[in-house]
């Protein structure tokens, strides 16, 4: 396979392509787990500005940022928000600690104390210039404009009923993150993501440095000018009975330059407990969510289904 198939979202959305769009998309989710989003409706600024504003922070002194850690955050698991160094995550245990440094956030509602909600401590505008205020401006495009028209095609796909995505997305679950792999050696080692559906605005290097597991090999997937990658996680997979792939995928990096990623993990609301049409999956995404983290942080036996992973 050279590339990855492109689904544009206008075309997903539009009366007159939707048909046509879904059932390529149907496709792309079956065969691949992994495609290009294209007309997505985000402002190619708005990414710039984001990959701008995270280098800033991460260029600051190493206490500014350990300011910030997770011992800092308030949130419940303090692990799913704010700042985590160089070798702070191990997504696979086989591979040892990641190389990558990175920067968690979420829906900033103060009012929302269930687990993975609740407000960042964040730096401020004077340490940090235009940093939490871009990632905002980023989500809050991703949740209006991509979110719910993604989500809604998907569920239609599943045959399930109408009007279930807003019944368990509203509010979803986001984990956003800032991750910075260093041009001296980064990487993310092979994993899946655990939620539904993973968005993944990257800046455009000649570095192929994100690969994904198709057909018994790592093949580079290359980021895209105007299109980002999507990822379908475990949870969207046992939805499907299997159906449609929460495909493996890692990060290489090394190159001229570091490489900043700012994936956006979408997950259900917290409190939603869901079955599959066929009954042969049923979870509590609370409950898959905190078992996801205490794997990485709390047992150190990696991420998703990356024990399943040779
Ligand atoms: O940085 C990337 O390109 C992908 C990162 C990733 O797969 C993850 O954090 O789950
Ligand atoms: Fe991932």
């Amino acid at each position: 396979m050279s590339t990855l198939p492109q689904i544009s979202l206008a075309k997903l959305t539009a009366d007159a392509t939707r048909r046509e769009e879904r059932q390529r998309l149907q496709m792309a989710c079956e065969e691949y787990g992994f495609f290009y989003l294209i007309e997505h409706g985000t402002p190619r600024e708005q990414i710039a500005q984001a990959i701008e504003a995270s280098r800033r922070f991460f260029a600051l002194p190493q206490s500014i940022k350990e300011r910030y850690g997770h011992a800092s955050q308030e949130v419940y698991p303090t692990t799913a928000r704010g700042y985590s160094p160089l070798h702070g995550e191990m997504l696979h245990p086989e591979a040892g600690a990641d190389s990558k440094e990175l920067f968690d956030l979420g829906i900033e509602n103060a009012g929302d104390r269930r687990p993975f909600a609740g407000r960042t401590h964040f730096p401020d505008d004077a340490v940090a210039p235009g940093f939490a205020q871009s990632l905002l401006t980023l989500q809050a495009t991703m949740l209006t404009a991509v979110v719910p028209q993604l989500g809604n095609a998907l569920a239609d796909l599943l045959n399930l009923e109408q009007g279930w995505f807003r019944r368990h997305f509203s509010p979803p679950t986001v984990l956003q993150r800032v991750i910075r792999y260093p041009s001296s050696g980064g990487a993310c080692a092979k994993h899946t993501d655990n939620g539904f559906f993973t968005l993944l605005p990257q800046e455009e290097l000649p570095t192929r440095s994100l690969q994904v597991w198709f057909g018994g090999r790592w093949v580079p997937v290359p980021s895209l000018p105007d299109g980002f990658v999507v990822n379908l996680g475990d949870m969207l997979q046992a939805l499907s009975d299997n159906r449609f792939q929460s495909t493996p995928h890692q990060v290489v990096h090394s190159g001229p330059t570091d490489r900043i990623s700012l994936p956006f993990f979408i997950y259900p609301d917290i409190d939603a407990r869901l079955t599959s049409q066929k009954r042969q999956h049923t979870f509590s995404v609370a409950e898959m969510m905190l078992r996801n983290y205490e794997s990485i942080w709390e047992r150190g036996t990696g991420a998703g289904r990356a024990l399943e992973l040779q």
